[in-house]
């Protein structure tokens, strides 16, 4: 499958670029901190029709929180539904993606869903493998055949510089280590979760991810069945819901369609039956959210009506 530029879509990009200036770069992951927070990009693939961009489309970024989406199709497969969720909740926090207080409160005490970091760590502690490596190429090989694209890597300096700043993420851990929601041992997972986070890809990648979940899990290329239809429906109803941290009801109201950010600045979109979309914009708003992402998205889904609603 080839991605060809579309030039609509370069004027879109135009039209929303100025808003970059209104955000930052996230740097609380130093790594993070270097890349130039004016890139924006975009890929649609369409699964009837191929692939458009605009932007530096091939530009590689990591993951964060959209690998959130992909550990749980993958523990979800691996341990079925009853057991995940017996451990990690499917509700909204409305609070910011790295918030502690709901676990405390929340009863029983488990994270409240899989999106944010408490809950997303707890499903990353489910990876099954006899170790930390087998483990780690399970998740990576399941996201390069998502992507079709064996090489998806992990970038290891992402990865080790959150390995060795995470504090809060630690806290997390021992919080649901002490209440039976964390079985293995923590630092293994910080360097299992942080490696996932670092996968790095460009908006092609994600947006074929993307195309995996409008078909219901059905690679858009070969038609094999890579997630399970009621995995994938799951996996698009918590991007619904939680998928844009504390953002998401706003989200819902203006753009109205499964997604999923990172504070890379990525965003993995998906238009049921139709799309998928990748897009990359590293300067974010209050929330974690790629502020020109968001506005691009929003033109885009009152231009075509996306909107599942
Ligand atoms: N919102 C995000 O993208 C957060 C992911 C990041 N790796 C963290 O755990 O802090």
């Amino acid at each position: 499958m080839t991605c060809k530029t579309n030039e609509h879509l370069e004027e879109l990009i135009a039209s929303v670029r100025h808003y970059t200036q209104f955000g930052k770069v996230a740097d609380y992951i130093p790594a993070l901190g270097k890349v130039n927070g004016q890139d924006l990009s975009i890929a649609i693939y369409d699964v009837n029709s191929g692939c458009l961009y605009a932007g530096d489309y091939r530009k590689k970024f990591t993951l964060q929180s959209v690998s959130k989406v992909l550990s749980l199709a993958l523990v979800l497969m691996d341990r079925g539904k009853d057991y995940v969720f017996e451990r990690v909740g499917m509700e909204p926090t409305g609070d910011p993606f790295n918030s502690i207080s709901k676990l405390e409160s929340s009863i029983p005490s488990k994270p409240l869903n899989p999106m944010i970091n408490a809950g997303a760590l707890a499903v990353t502690d489910m990876i099954i493998g006899g170790s930390l490596e087998e483990r780690w190429k399970r998740l990576l090989t399941f996201i390069k055949e998502l992507g079709n694209d064996i090489e998806i890597e992990c970038n290891m300096e992402v990865a080790q510089s959150e390995f060795e700043t995470a504090y809060l993420n630690r806290a997390l851990c021992f919080f649901m280590k002490q209440h039976g929601i964390i079985q293995g041992d923590i630092e293994e997972l910080m360097d299992l979760y942080t490696r996932q986070c670092a996968i790095e890809m460009d908006c092609f990648d994600l947006a074929r991810i993307g195309a995996v979940f409008a078909l219901n899990g059905n690679d858009p290329e070969s038609g094999k069945q890579l997630i399970p239809k009621e995995i994938a429906r799951i996996c698009k109803t918590f991007m619904v819901t939680c998928g844009m941290y504390d953002a998401s009801g706003e989200f819902a109201m203006k753009v109205g369609i499964p997604a999923k950010s990172g504070v890379s600045g990525g965003i993995l979109g998906v238009v049921p039956g139709k799309l998928g979309i990748g897009i990359f914009g590293p300067s974010l708003d209050e929330r974690g959210n790629s502020v020109a992402g968001l506005k691009l998205l929003e033109k885009l889904a009152n231009e075509y009506d996306f909107s599942i609603f």
